[in-house]
């Protein structure tokens, strides 16, 4: 029997216990604030899944530094965010920490409240190690939740990363009312900005047309279960930043994101438009109006 064991009892952790459950898994359940002890869940362990926020990926792989992982541990990480200090992604802190072992990366659109109420959906497994990519392929999938498997693990993490800022842009777009067309024109102009930003850093194009890209950028611009839309619906009703953050009491990944990849972009001379709007709202220099009136003002450009 496999021997799963998640760390952060989160609402995406919690969610991946019970999906991991259901296929015939043993299951550890990990958190910071739980009584479980952490060496006696990750000896043994088949595959450890990292369902931290960002802010806790640092912290947890400092604990498991501290442990004995066996080489042959798979580490999953689901993490959607961007180290603010390094600009890295979750799974390359990962691989740095543990060279030895097997990275890989679960994403898609996959909004937890859904998932736990059985609903189907569809995910991706990325790795560059493809069998143990298919491990967790076989691990998770379900009636439910069909996992699908690619060997490009940086592409399938950013779709799900990135696509948070366009998500907070989104719930900015329903929340002014600015239609149909506006939204469908922002998500279009969306991708290719993710895209650009990917494959400068190294992603493949293609990936971003899958469920890890295109697939989740709908899910979560179109949901007002995902928190990264409900910041930008708020703000754009008129809420601070803060109030919808302490509403939420919850991870709203896409606020990190939006500064960290501003930061790269200017470091790596990469045109952002979108995002670059999200940014200036989210730091108060712009309001959703303006961000609107900006983008549609910019230079005219061939498509
Ligand atoms: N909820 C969802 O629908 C999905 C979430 N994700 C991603 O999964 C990650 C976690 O999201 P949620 O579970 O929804 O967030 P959450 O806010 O419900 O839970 C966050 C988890 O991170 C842990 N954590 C935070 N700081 C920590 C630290 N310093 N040390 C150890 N643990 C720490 C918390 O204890 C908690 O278990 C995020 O990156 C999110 O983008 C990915 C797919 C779906
Ligand atoms: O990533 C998600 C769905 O795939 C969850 O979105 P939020 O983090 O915006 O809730």
């Amino acid at each position: 029997m496999t021997i799963l064991t998640i760390l952060g009892g989160g609402a995406w952790g919690s969610a991946l216990a019970n999906l991991g459950g259901k296929k015939g898994s043993r299951v550890n359940l990990w958190s910071r604030s739980s009584s479980v002890n952490l060496e006696s869940v990750i000896t043994g362990a088949d595959v450890v899944v990292s369902a931290v926020s960002m802010k806790g990926v640092g912290a947890t792989v400092d604990r498991l530094l501290a442990l004995e992982l066996s080489p042959s541990t798979i580490i999953v990480t689901v993490t959607k965010g961007l180290d603010p200090a390094s600009t890295r992604t979750p799974s390359q802190i990962w691989q740095n920490a543990f060279p030895n072992n097997s990275i890989v990366v679960l994403s898609g659109p996959n909004l937890s409240e859904e998932i736990q109420q059985g609903l189907p959906a569809a995910t991706v497994a990325a790795s560059l190690d493809l069998a143990a990519a298919k491990q967790v392929q076989n691990i998770y999938s379900s009636d439910i939740f069909r996992v699908y498997v690619n060997e490009d693990p940086l592409g399938t993490e950013l779709g799900g990363t990135l696509k948070n800022v366009f998500a907070i842009a989104a719930g900015v777009c329903d929340g002014l009312q600015l239609g149909t067309n506006a939204k469908s024109a922002l998500l279009t102009r969306a991708l290719p900005e993710m895209i650009r930003v990917g494959v400068r850093l190294g992603a493949r194009a293609e990936t971003f047309y899958g469920l890890s890209g295109l697939g989740d950028l709908l899910a979560t611009c179109n949901s007002p279960l995902s928190r990264n839309y409900r910041v930008g619906f708020g703000l754009a009703k008129g809420k601070s930043l803060e109030q919808i953050l302490q509403e939420l009491q919850s991870t709203a990944e896409g606020v990190n994101t939006t500064n960290v990849l501003i930061d790269l972009a200017n470091q790596r001379g990469i045109e952002v438009p979108v995002s670059r709007q999200v940014y200036r709202l989210l730091n108060g220099e712009i309001t959703p109006e303006q961000a609107v009136l900006s983008l549609m003002e910019r230079t005219l450009k061939p498509e």
